[in-house]
């Protein structure tokens, strides 16, 4: 305590909470920018005290408040949930590029859909509004009455409309009992004004699964000649 009230300690802490302070600014990383910005204020708070300037004090005192607190968030959305069973081997398959907690969330937009075998999910040439992620049961691609593909769980339905911004290119028809979790196109418009960073990740994800499927075609006609 003596040598934090001795002569010139204030002068000492402002400048090593100055040095802190430039540092934070040399992170592109948010979470050690605003690191260095909580250890920066602590020291203009004690700076400020020792000086006798309150207002300095008070200042940083918010400062830290602010920081903590988004510092505190962003260490609360890296960290791991539990994942529901259903949608478990589906993250680890393609959404690990999202922390299970986005993930969670963005699966959690809206409750799931349940059909039954047989059941209509999309419509060929019908406007879409929906996109699915099937979570478990098949489904079949009918288009010009000839099943063209069939999709399984963790692949996406309606992507190409969404992405494409056209009608649906096939039927798509529920084999067995089928969950899936999905989008309205607004839901997604929100997403992407809300947080850019996980909106990118996610198309990124879809632009993954679109690949995988022209893949697997690509297979099929290379068998077929
Ligand atoms: N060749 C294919 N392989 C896998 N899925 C397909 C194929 N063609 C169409 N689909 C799916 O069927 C959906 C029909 O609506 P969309 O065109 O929006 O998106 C399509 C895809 O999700």
């Amino acid at each position: 305590m003596d040598l934090f009230f001795a002569p010139d300690s204030g002068e000492y802490l402002y400048s090593i909470a100055a040095v802190f302070s430039f540092a934070a600014y040399v992170f592109s990383n948010i979470l050690w920018l605003r690191v260095f910005l909580i250890i920066a204020a602590l020291l203009y708070i004690l700076a400020g005290v020792s000086l006798g300037l309150t207002s300095m004090a008070g200042w940083n005192a918010a400062y830290f408040l602010i920081n903590s607190y988004h510092a505190g968030m962003i260490l609360f959305n890296k960290s791991t949930v539990m994942l529901p069973d259903e949608i478990k081997g589906i993250y680890k398959e393609a959404f690990t590029t999202l922390t299970t907690r986005e993930f969670k969330k963005i699966i959690m937009t809206n409750p799931y859909h349940a059909y039954k075998a047989g059941d209509k999910i999309m419509s060929e040439g019908q406007d879409t509004n929906e996109l699915f992620l099937l979570l478990s049961g098949n489904t079949s691609v009918i288009s010009s009455n000839k099943e063209i593909a069939s999709i399984a769980s963790g692949d996406f339905i309606g992507e190409m409309s969404f992405m494409s911004k056209q009608t649906a290119s096939a039927d798509v028809f529920a084999k067995d009992a089928v969950i899936v979790a999905y989008w309205t196109h607004e839901d997604l418009y929100k997403l992407e004004q809300k947080n850019i960073k996980i909106y990118n990740k996610f198309l990124t994800i879809v632009g993954r699964d679109l690949v995988k499927k022209l893949k697997r075609k690509n297979h099929k006609v290379i068998e077929s000649v």
